[in-house]
């Protein structure tokens, strides 16, 4: 059985873009819970957010990790997906859990370039670069604590795919 591949990481690693590219690569199914959860309340996520609070929009994140949890599937995950200990727990003892890491700056600079504000409405009221530090801050512990694997997000998505692929590869031989 193929195991669901899960990519966690802040807003800007990549866990969409090489998602995608490691799903062709794979033969895999591709999906992405910030679109999935989209598509299922027929609302943004500012929108969810703005009516129900983060709160809200967190409890129909956790249930869409549920949802969309399948083998064959590769699976990226909402930026916050890891702030609760069930979802970590749940993606680590249910498939392969790979951390796209990067630096708060090279986030901001992406984010900057692509705001998507209606998927990605502020989190703390600062200026995205500020943002992007406090937040890394918070959490990279926690994206360290759910992946079984961590890769260098600054490299190219193609590059990224070969590391995931070669994470992978050694896991099963060892
Ligand atoms: N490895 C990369 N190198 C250069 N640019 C990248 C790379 N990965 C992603 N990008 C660019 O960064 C932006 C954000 O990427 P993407 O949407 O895949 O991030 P994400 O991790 O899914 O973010 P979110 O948590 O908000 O869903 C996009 O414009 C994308 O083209
Ligand atoms: O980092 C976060 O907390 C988020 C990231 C996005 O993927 C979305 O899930 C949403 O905007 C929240
Ligand atoms: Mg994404």
């Amino acid at each position: 059985m193929s195991l669901p591949i899960y990519l966690i990481g802040a807003r800007g690693c990549g866990k969409t873009t090489v998602g995608q590219a490691l799903a062709a690569a794979l033969g895999y199914d591709f999906c992405d819970t910030d679109y999935y959860l989209q598509q299922v309340s027929g609302k943004t996520v500012a929108e969810i957010v703005a009516e129900e609070g983060w709160p809200g929009f967190r409890s129909r994140e956790s249930a869409s990790l549920i949802a969309v949890t399948a083998p064959g599937k590769v699976i990226a995950t909402g930026g916050g997906m890891i702030l609760a200990a069930e979802n970590r727990q749940f993606m680590h003892d249910n498939g392969h859990v790979i951390y796209l890491n990067a630096p708060a700056e090279i986030l901001a600079s992406r984010l900057e370039a692509y705001p998507e504000n209606a998927q990605r409405p502020t989190l703390t009221g600062r200026p995205i670069a500020e943002e992007m530090a406090e937040v890394l801050a918070a959490r990279d512990q926690l994206y360290r604590q759910a992946a079984h694997h961590i890769v260098d997000a600054m490299q190219s998505p193609e590059a990224v795919v070969q590391q995931i692929v070669n994470a992978l590869s050694l896991a099963r031989a060892s």
